[in-house]
């Protein structure tokens, strides 16, 4: 049953590899991972959770039962609630003030990944836009357990750690695999199709957005 989910994973098992031995994700797990680099990625990530939420709720209309109406609202609901406590705990943290964020806008590959999210589940069909969302979950999951594995103990992103590898975050990885599965089993060869497109390209999004933070990218012009 569980077909797509397991096909895409190893379609895309490369670039998981790739992605989680990353130098942000491996000096984060060191402790060594420079402040601005990971202020960067907070402040990315903040404007990018809103996004999220956004996508997850354009695709909970589109559910094709009550069950996943409720499963994208509340999903939707977490992203928000994850972005407050982020701008409340590590933004303080980390020296960044309110000011700080409202004037910073999204970067190139976070202003892509949030365009891309929710072009897709506003314009694509449910499956599709799943497909689209399914790595955002996913991979955080395999990159934050490896992570944490790995984590040096008086690290400084500690409790940032924690979140992605912790068991409220892998219940909802669980559940939108097996949302997608039960889904996929009803869809088209055709959809099958752009569900892995989907789920290619937002595996290559989050490459590009721990990349982006590394660099520190910003506008060209
Ligand atoms: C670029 C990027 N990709 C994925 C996530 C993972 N993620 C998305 S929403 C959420 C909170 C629970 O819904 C988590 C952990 C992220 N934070 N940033």
């Amino acid at each position: 049953m569980a077909r797509f989910t397991k096909d895409a994973w190893q379609a895309n098992l490369p670039l998981f590899e790739t992605t989680r031995d990353m130098p942000f994700n491996r000096e984060l797990a060191e402790g060594a991972l420079p402040t601005e680099k990971f202020r960067h990625y907070m402040i990315q990530d903040a404007h990018y959770l809103e996004g999220f939420a956004r996508s997850l709720a354009l695709v909970s209309a589109k559910g094709w039962s009550a069950d996943h109406v409720v499963q994208f609202t509340k999903a939707a609901e977490v992203a928000i609630i994850v972005e407050r406590e982020l701008h409340a705990d590590y933004f303080e943290r980390f020296g960044v003030s309110p000011q700080d964020f409202a004037s910073t806008e999204l970067s190139p590959a976070c202003n892509h990944y949030v365009s891309y999210l929710q072009a897709t589940c506003a314009q694509a069909p449910f499956e599709v836009g799943l497909a689209a969302l399914l790595p955002c979950f996913w991979i955080y999951r395999e990159v934050g357990r490896a992570i944490h594995a790995t984590a040096t103990p008086d690290n400084p992103y500690s409790v940032w750690i924690e979140t992605y590898a912790g068991d409220d975050f892998s219940e909802a990885v669980d559940a939108v695999i097996a949302t997608l599965d039960e889904v996929a089993a009803k869809c088209s060869a055709r959809s099958i199709e752009n569900m892995h497109r989907a789920y290619r390209r937002s595996s290559q999004l989050e490459w590009m957005f721990w990349d982006s933070a590394y660099r520190q990218e910003g506008w060209l012009v």
